[in-house]
């Protein structure tokens, strides 16, 4: 079994064309995934081969037991906007799943790898957070609890987390409103620490776009928004979901 999914993983790597969009990557997985299936194991588990490779990924922006009362309360508040056009947008253990086929890809390519965020199994350890977005107003909020392992001065968030989700953030906003990008550059000021265990908002706005960069500013208060934490803007550049990948 383990010999025939490296085969089939090898078979995958060399027909994947250099340069994929999420157009053609659902089509071209789905035939290699077949081409190769039955070329290596009986047509019998052609399915179940397909079925391992392609279930439906776990959303991570979703309430879990760790998340505060203030959390909570902050996740019904803005899911309650939705019909002032907010959208929460799904969180996945890599980026790869938000390509059409990605889902496939993931398990194939580097299968060990994991998003920096969602590197935890343990609820509320690290990064709990989830984002909301509103095309209309090319604003994004992500509300975001941060967890003991996040440690910098003692009993605060470290500085190297701040930055962390705030590219996480203003990507996922630059990422929904323009495509695919990666950050060029990333400017912070840290304004008041962040204490462990306490909830913040994480709210980014498009600035400007001007060919394929896209010019995103963002700002973290407390959940009341009585205090500024950190302000920070950010260029991201477009890419392909090739370059994205690596391929
Ligand atoms: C399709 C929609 C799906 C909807 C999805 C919904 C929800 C989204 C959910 C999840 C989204 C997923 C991902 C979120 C995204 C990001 C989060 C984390 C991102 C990262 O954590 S990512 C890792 C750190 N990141 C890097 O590892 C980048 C290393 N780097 C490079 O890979 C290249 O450097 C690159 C690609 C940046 C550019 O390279 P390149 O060759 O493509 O382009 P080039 O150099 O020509 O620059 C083009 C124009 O940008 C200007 N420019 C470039 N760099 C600049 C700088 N620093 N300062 C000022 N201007 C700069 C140039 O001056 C030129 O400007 P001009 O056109 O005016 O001349």
């Amino acid at each position: 079994m383990w010999r025939n999914t490296m085969r089939f993983a090898a078979v995958l790597c060399r027909h994947l064309p250099p340069q994929m969009n999420p157009q053609n990557l659902t089509a071209s997985l789905k035939k290699m995934i077949l081409e190769s299936a039955v070329k290596f194991s009986r047509p019998a588990r052609t399915i179940a081969w397909s079925r391992a490779l392609c279930s439906a990924p776990k959303d991570y922006g979703v309430p879990n037991p760790s998340w505060s009362a203030e959390m909570m309360s902050l996740y019904e508040r803005y899911s309650a906007k939705g019909a002032e056009s907010w959208e929460r947008l799904p969180s996945y253990k890599r980026y790869l799943t938000y390509s059409a086929g990605g889902q496939c890809l993931s398990r194939l390519h580097k299968p060990t790898a994991r998003l920096f965020t969602r590197n935890l199994e343990e609820e509320g350890a690290g990064f709990e957070y989830t984002v909301f977005a509103n095309k209309a107003e090319r604003r994004a909020v992500c509300l975001f609890q941060a967890g003991p392992l996040l440690e910098g001065p003692p009993g605060h968030v470290h500085g190297g987390a701040i930055a962390t989700i705030i590219d996480s953030a203003t990507g996922i906003c630059a990422t929904y409103l323009t495509g695919f990008v990666m950050t060029a550059n990333l400017n912070i000021n840290y304004r008041n620490p962040i204490p462990l265990g306490s909830v913040v908002l994480v709210e980014c706005e498009l600035d400007r776009t001007e060919g394929r960069k896209t010019f995103v500013s963002c700002r973290i208060t407390s959940a009341d928004g009585s205090k500024l934490h950190a302000e920070a803007t950010a260029l991201f550049v477009s890419v392909s979901v090739g370059t994205l990948i690596g391929f």
